[in-house]
Parts: C-alpha cells; structure tokens; sequence
C-alpha cells in the first residue's frame, strides 16, 4: 500500500465516524454553511504573484516541519504581505491539523481558503463549506471520473470552486470536467515523495486555457515562480519552504519582496 493509498483507508474510517458523530443536517445549520465564498481563481488571475501559501504543522515527507505552529499569526501575516489565497491542512493523522484550524483561519482572514485534505465522501465537502472553506482540493490519484463529477458538481452547489490536482497526462486526461475551477500539477510524487518542477512545465500546454494552472509543492524560491509563470501557471502552492521556518510569516513576507522586486 503506498502512503495515498493508506491515507485514504484511514481517511474512510474517520468520515465513517465523523458522520456518525455530526450529521449533514447538523453541518447545514452552522453560520458559514449559507456564506457567499469568495473565489480563489479569480484572486489567482488577477494576483501578480499568485501565491497560495499553506498552513501545516508536518507531512509524511517532513514529519518535523513545525509541529507547535499557531494558526491565526500565520496566516494574517500570509494575508499582510499578499497571498492570493491560504490553504490550511485539516488531516489530523498524517499532517497534524484538524477543521479547528480551518475556523480559526476563517475567523483570522478574509482571503479565499483552500481546505487541503483527501476527500473520498461527499460528507467531507459539506464539512468544508460549514468550515468556512471556499475551495476543496480533488486528487486524482485518489479517485475515479465518476467520483470527480458527483463531488465536484456537488461543491459547486455550495458556491464552493474546485482545485483538481494531478501528477501525470494520463490523470489530466481522464478527469477535467466543466465544474472545475482550477487544475494543480503536484510536483512531488506522492508514491516516493521526489519533487521535480518539471512535472508542473511538461504537463502545462497539455491543461486547456479555461482552467487556471496552479503548480503544487517543491517551491523554494522566486526564481521557480518566473519560470513556472512563462509555462502559463498563475496559481503557486507552497507550504514547506515557508513553515520549515520559526517564523513562516516573515519568510512569507521576505519572499514576496523579493518576488515583486523581480517581476517589476
Ligand atoms: O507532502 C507530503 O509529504 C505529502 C504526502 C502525501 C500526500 C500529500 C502530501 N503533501 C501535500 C501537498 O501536496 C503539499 O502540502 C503542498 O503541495 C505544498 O507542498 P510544499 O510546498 O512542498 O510543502
């Protein structure tokens, strides 16, 4: 079993629970379930930097990232100084989060947030609009066509967008649908954690012009961004290079300087 593939086993018996424990019916009655979302595609085609950067505490690459990491601090500064967006992991096994995090962050800002977890039930998109997210993450590698449709039109209902991430043509191929919003290339394959740009520059012409390109994971500096940005991406996802530090606010805030100094 390769890490996706034991993520989403045990993701099973967690919704399973959870669904037990608040129902559908429960979700729909909290405050955010009726918020208008604000849309992350459109804050990535007009942002010059495009930057989603992410709140997590570790992963199973990097079990140690920043395992005491406060949300609120973190992601006002990643608002301040000009994210487009802020993913914030809400997988409590393997990334040490939790939806506490994603209240907390709604609570702190008012920029689009991803809500970056593995979805395989429909439970866990309701889950994320009660939440406060505004957009949820698809992996391809973790499901099938049929799957992406239902949990894609289903988010879409919501008023939630749709960031599908992929790691190869042949996924690309067999999962973009009209109720997509944006189409992420994972950098880093998940089977044995290698991080290479180029899965984001070789897939680039293959993803049609309507979806917004978001290059995912492996980021560690600006030079990457301008030129992944000539392959057409408008949408960066950086995490690691950013919590890997004391302090990812002001690493976030140093990167961006250097970012606009260099696409002036
Ligand atoms: O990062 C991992 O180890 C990982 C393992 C299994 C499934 C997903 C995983 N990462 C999720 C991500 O895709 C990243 O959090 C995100 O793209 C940011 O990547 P980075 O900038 O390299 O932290």
């Amino acid at each position: 079993m390769n890490i996706l593939e034991k993520i989403a086993a045990d993701k099973r018996v967690e919704v399973a629970t959870q669904k037990e424990e608040v129902p559908v019916e429960v979700l729909q009655l909290l405050p955010h379930f009726k918020r208008k979302c604000i849309s992350l595609s459109e804050n990535l085609r007009k942002s010059p930097a495009g930057i989603i950067a992410e709140f997590k505490r570790r992963s199973p690459s990097h079990p140690d990232l920043n395992p005491e990491a406060e949300v609120e601090e973190i992601v006002k500064a990643y608002e301040k100084f000009g994210a487009a967006g802020i993913s914030v992991l809400t997988d409590e096994a393997y990334f040490g989060g939790g939806m506490e995090d994603l209240s907390l962050a709604r609570e702190s800002v008012k920029l689009p947030l991803l809500r970056k977890d593995f979805v395989i039930d429909e439970y866990q998109i309701y889950e994320a609009k009660a939440m406060g997210a505004d957009v949820i993450l698809l992996i391809a590698a973790l499901l099938n066509e049929k799957q992406i449709e239902k949990f894609s039109k289903l988010a879409k209902e919501l008023g939630l967008e749709v960031l599908l991430e992929v790691h190869n043509r042949e996924e690309l191929d067999n999962s973009l649908m009209p109720e997509i919003d944006m189409v992420g290339v994972n950098n880093r394959n998940l089977k044995t954690f290698e991080v290479d740009l180029n899965t984001s520059k070789e897939l680039a012409a293959a993803i049609p012009e309507e979806y917004v390109k978001v290059s995912e994971s492996g980021i560690s500096d600006t030079a990457a961004i301008l030129e992944l940005q000539k392959s057409g991406f408008q949408g960066f996802l950086i995490g690691g290079n950013f919590m890997k530090t004391e302090d990812p606010g002001a690493s976030f805030a140093a990167f961006m300087q250097q970012l606009n100094k260099e696409n002036q």
